[in-house]
């Protein structure tokens, strides 16, 4: 396929971003035009396999040195002074082309596990973190289960871990885990007694067991799995944070995954409206372009305020969280606005196009079309990292308080 025209060229301003956030957009925007576009459609159809990890992408990726991009320079990261922003910014880059591989190579590896050991304690973190940075291992993050995901308190959880001399036995079920088929290693949130506990685990241990790969609507790049762990050792000094201390890890990255969710969402509904405005910009109808339907002005122009709305959120999310760490509330707002804008935009990208929205490949010129992906890859962003029902009641605690909330 021809590649539309960017939008965001013209439409939206940058202005009041950093000059390294800049620098670091036009670096992830490169790599992106260069390293991903050309794998972007197999990698957004092909069905999953459990060979199908992005291997080949996931180091180039860290060649080019996305995974400094979040981290401090005493662990091989660029040492930033808005880390986060940057890396938000990279995530929109990535998911222009592909959301399932932004979400699991970017903001599976670098945000959720990433920013999990960056926030271990210092010699769990010094021992991990710098190979991270370098594409030397792939981490996977388990907070879900078969009965267990929005609601990750004790009573529901039943992946456990038991007191043994120097560590822990583990014995869990997890679900829906992203990169587990292709990890060496796997953060994994389990009962301790009544509270929960956060654990690095070896993937390569004995006992522990992957699935095959779901086969899912969308993100095909996203492979996801059941991981099953039978009475693996993990010992003391692969606790992340504090004994009891596991929600507390969990839902810190998860806050920092939300902003992604909200980015790919930005990056997603980019995409699908600068095909679709180059298309109706030139596609005639009943003797005039379709563009020419007001209908079809009202309903863009209502997009285009929707992405400079929610990129604008996931940029104040970013910016509040490196400067004080904590942005609880924009970033569930940041989620809601951008993983909703990528489905509206994608429906209606889809409609205006015709079946030249519906279409995957036209097979009599063997070109690609890229909507279709973009509608089935979007839907999972209003449901995962915390559906974003469970992000509006994160907003109504903040607005009418915990004690008439909850
Ligand atoms: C539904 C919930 C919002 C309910 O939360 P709770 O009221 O049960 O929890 P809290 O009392 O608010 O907090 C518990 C614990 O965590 C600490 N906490 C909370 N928020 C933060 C934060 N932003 N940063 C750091 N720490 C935080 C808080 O201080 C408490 O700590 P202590 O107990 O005091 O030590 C909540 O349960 C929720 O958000 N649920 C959704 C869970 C979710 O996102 N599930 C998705 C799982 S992963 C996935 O979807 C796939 C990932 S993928 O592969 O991409």
């Amino acid at each position: 396929m021809s590649y539309p025209h960017r939008r965001s060229e013209h439409m939206f301003n940058d202005i009041f971003l950093p000059e390294e956030t800049l620098a670091i957009r036009a670096e992830a925007r490169e790599f992106a035009e260069l390293k991903l576009r050309p794998r972007a459609h197999s990698l957004n159809t092909a069905p999953e396999r459990r060979d199908g990890f992005p291997r080949e992408l996931f180091e180039l990726m860290s060649e080019a040195g996305l995974y400094e991009i979040p981290f401090a320079s005493d662990v091989g990261g660029r040492g930033l002074k808005y880390p986060t922003l940057a890396t938000l910014v990279a995530i929109e880059e990535l998911a222009y082309y592909s959301p399932g591989a932004a979400s699991a190579l970017y903001d599976g590896q670098a945000i959720l596990v990433g920013k999990t050991l960056d926030r271990a304690d210092p010699a769990l973190r010094q021992r991990y973190l710098p190979q991270l940075v370098k594409g030397g291992f792939v981490g996977a993050f388990a907070t879900s289960e078969p009965e267990a995901s929005t609601d990750l308190s004790v009573g529901s959880m039943h992946s456990r871990a038991e007191r043994v001399e120097g560590g822990w036995v583990v014995n869990a079920h997890k679900r829906w885990i992203t990169n587990s088929v292709a990890a060496d290693l796997m953060l994994l949130l389990c009962r301790t007694g009544d509270r929960l506990t956060m654990l690095c685990v070896d993937m390569h241990a004995s006992g522990v067991s992957v699935g095959e790969p779901d086969l899912k609507m969308g993100n095909h790049a996203q492979l996801t799995a059941d991981v099953h762990i039978e009475n693996v050792f993990v010992a003391d000094d692969h606790v992340v944070g504090e004994v009891g201390g596991g929600l507390r890890a969990a839902l810190g990255a998860l806050m920092l995954g939300r902003m992604g969710i909200g980015a790919i969402g930005v990056g997603m509904a980019q995409a699908a409206v600068d095909f679709a405005v180059d298309y109706s910009s030139k596609r005639k109808v009943f003797g005039q372009e379709l563009a020419r339907f007001q209908h079809w002005q009202f309903v863009f122009a209502e997009h285009a305020l929707g992405i400079e709305s929610a990129r604008n959120l996931y940029i104040k999310a970013a910016l509040r969280y490196d400067q004080e760490g904590q942005a609880e509330v924009e970033a569930a707002m940041a989620k809601i606005a951008g993983s909703r804008l990528a489905v509206d935009v994608a429906r209606d990208a889809i409609q205006v196009c015709g079946a030249y929205g519906f279409v995957r490949e036209l097979k009599e010129t063997s070109t690609y079309f890229p909507l279709e992906s973009i509608y089935r890859d979007a839907k999972i962003g209003e449901i995962y990292e915390g559906a974003n029902e469970v992000q509006r009641w994160v907003v109504a605690r903040n607005l009418f308080g915990r004690e008439l909330i909850g």
